[in-house]
């Protein structure tokens, strides 16, 4: 990734600019010359109808869509990280994993790793962050904490994560991202699958994340746009219809 020379572009309070960007795949359009701007530590929820691009326009922000052979990409994307200005669809494939890092992403459905609570935690700061079992250790508390999860989990660390209710999984896979220290936050319908209990405690932790990411958030709940949304985005038939 490319460094900023202390320049003003660091500091500007701009996290994403997307310029031009299509996307189809094998040869169908899912998203259509889209031009967005992002701001630093706002939270935008993009919705609209199934189908209509949401879900790949989150993944492009971290070249997700990629892992998908018959994807083809135009356009720039622009990220003010704080190593400097990165254009996500110049990068080469070794940037990637440095990239997904530092653009973290939540899906729709927990994606757990088969193993204990705290081999989620663990296993992407061992492996993909190269830390020390004891560096690693050090970063799961403040994690679970920022997910609301510690108060429940922090005594059962070595049960298994399939132990645990949906919403805690979701708040698990939450930690184990937001414990790569991304800059960026995608979530991707983030409380589809919960009760709205759960879907309740997901909510407030997003609210109290959103002092310190940049949040992309996919729903289709208008509460939620209500209640979370800086910035709402309405997507149809892959463009953008709506900026709010
Ligand atoms: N990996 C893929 N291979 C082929 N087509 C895909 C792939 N991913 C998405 N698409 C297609 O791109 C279009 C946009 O899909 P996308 O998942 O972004 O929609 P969405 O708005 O997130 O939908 P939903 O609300 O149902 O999750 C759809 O027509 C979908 O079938």
């Amino acid at each position: 990734m490319s460094h900023c020379p202390q320049g003003a572009s660091c500091k500007s309070s701009r996290i994403a600019t997307i310029r031009n960007l299509s996307v189809q795949f094998n040869g169908r359009t899912a998203l259509d010359d889209i031009n967005l701007m992002l701001e630093k530590h706002k939270v935008a929820v993009v919705s609209g109808h199934s189908g209509c691009g949401k879900s790949t326009l989150l993944k492009a922000l971290n070249r997700l869509n990629d892992s998908d052979g018959n994807c083809h990409t135009q356009g720039d994307i622009e990220l003010m990280l704080s190593s400097g200005p990165v254009l996500v669809n110049r990068l080469p494939q070794q940037g990637l994993p440095q990239l997904r890092q530092r653009v973290g992403m939540v899906f729709q459905h927990p994606q757990l790793l088969p193993g204990s609570i705290e081999d989620n935690l663990l296993l992407p700061l061992k492996v993909v962050k190269g830390l020390s079992e004891a560096a690693a250790r050090a970063k799961i508390r403040r994690a679970c904490e920022q997910a609301s999860l510690w108060e429940e989990i922090g005594d059962r660390l070595t049960l298994s994560a399939d132990s645990l209710s949906g919403g805690q999984q979701q708040r698990l896979c939450l930690a184990r991202t937001l414990a790569m220290e991304p800059e960026l936050l995608l979530l991707d319908e983030p409380t589809a699958s919960l009760d709205p209990k759960a879907a309740a405690r997901i909510e407030q932790c997003i609210s109290q994340l959103a002092a310190q990411y940049s949040i992309v958030m996919v729903s289709h709940s208008e509460a939620q746009v209500e209640a979370l949304a800086d910035v709402h985005i309405q997507m149809q038939s892959g463009r953008i219809v709506g900026i709010s």
